[in-house]
């Protein structure tokens, strides 16, 4: 009757008297990315490995549908419809890449053939061929991360859970999983990831839930979440300071610095205000050498809505103004 992969009423779990997840909805459209954002100890594995059937739900939480199968009822039909890439890797140091893909393949229950078929397709999609024979323990942070992708992939889920699958990776490892992980949807899978990277929220999810004190504090879209901060503006430089003062004058909800001859305005970014600004620049023939459009970023929502709280592990990109105009 759906085309959520996921859906989720009312998720609640505690441990003792500490309350990890205190009524989480969620609802995952197929063939999309969804991301669960929050900060360290927020529980969004915790959610993991509840959609994931690893650990049961707490008392009190609402139906949940994974794959379009009861959670409760058909938690084999779940497993058989997901593949899930924790924080802590499922590989095996000890024996080679090839080695864990077949031992995964033998789990899957796929023939030996398969097993080796999709084995070989999978290592080289992953750039491993090369490495496959080697022990996974001299596999540097980027492999190992991009083997466990490749055992989840054997089986050919629909569904992947990935949880932080690139905290501690360099940035061009960071790069490359978030290539993989746009090529598994144009295939048509649904991925589930967490991350407590804003960053990585906004390069990749097609919708954003943030996890605040067991709750979802706001959902939506990079662009929505956004724009529930204020704080978007645009910046005008000028270096002739007679135009400067023209404009000045004439925008007077701008704010000044004489010093640097700039004008910052409230702005949302839209491209209808930005025409008009800028039609007003033309009409009043004032020329500027400069303009800056500022939006505000998931860093901004983030802050906003957990006052601060969890401050992100690394440090994410700073506000890059973009250039509208020379
Ligand atoms: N088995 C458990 N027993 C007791 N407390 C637990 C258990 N598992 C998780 N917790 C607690 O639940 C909270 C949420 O943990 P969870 O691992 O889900 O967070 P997270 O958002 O994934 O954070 P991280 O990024 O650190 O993994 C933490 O305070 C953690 O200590």
């Amino acid at each position: 009757m759906t085309d959520l992969a996921i859906a989720a009423h009312g998720l609640r779990k505690s441990y003792g008297d500490k309350t990890v997840l205190d009524g989480v909805d969620l609802a995952v459209p197929e063939g999309t990315i969804f991301s669960l954002l929050g900060p360290n100890g927020a529980g969004k594995t915790t959610a993991v490995k509840i959609l994931s059937t690893l650990v049961p739900p707490g008392p009190g939480s609402g139906p949940i549908r994974v794959g379009g199968h009861d959670l409760a009822g058909e938690p084999q039909a779940v497993r058989a419809a997901i593949g899930v890439t924790g924080q802590f890797s499922a590989v095996d140091g000890l024996i080679t890449g090839e080695e864990n893909m077949l031992l995964m393949a033998d789990l899957r229950h796929l023939s030996r053939r398969e097993g080796r078929r999709v084995t070989g397709e999978l290592l080289e999609r992953f750039d491993l061929a090369e490495a496959a024979k080697k022990p996974a323990s001299t596999y540097s942070g980027g492999m190992k991360r991009r083997l466990d992708i490749a055992m989840t992939l054997v089986g050919d889920p629909r569904i992947i859970f990935l949880d932080e699958p690139t905290t501690g990776l360099d940035p061009r490892s960071r790069h490359t999983m978030w290539q993989i992980i746009r090529e598994l949807v144009s295939d048509g899978v649904t991925v589930f990831l967490t991350t407590q990277y804003l960053e990585e929220a906004d390069e990749l999810a097609d919708r954003i839930a943030v996890l605040h004190d067991g709750r979802i504090a706001a959902h939506g879209t990079a662009e929505e979440l956004k724009r529930i901060v204020p704080g978007g503006h645009v910046r005008l430089r000028f270096t002739d300071p007679a135009a400067y003062q023209s404009a000045a004058s004439a925008l007077r909800e701008a704010s000044r610095d004489e010093e640097s001859l700039t004008l910052q305005l409230p702005s949302g970014g839209s491209q209808r205000e930005l025409r008009s600004l800028l039609d007003w620049l033309d009409a009043a023939g004032v020329e500027a050498d400069q303009l800056t459009v500022h939006t505000p970023d998931l860093d901004d929502v983030f802050f906003a809505l957990t006052g601060g709280a969890g401050v992100p592990a690394q440090p994410t990109k700073p506000n890059q103004p973009k250039e509208a105009a020379g």
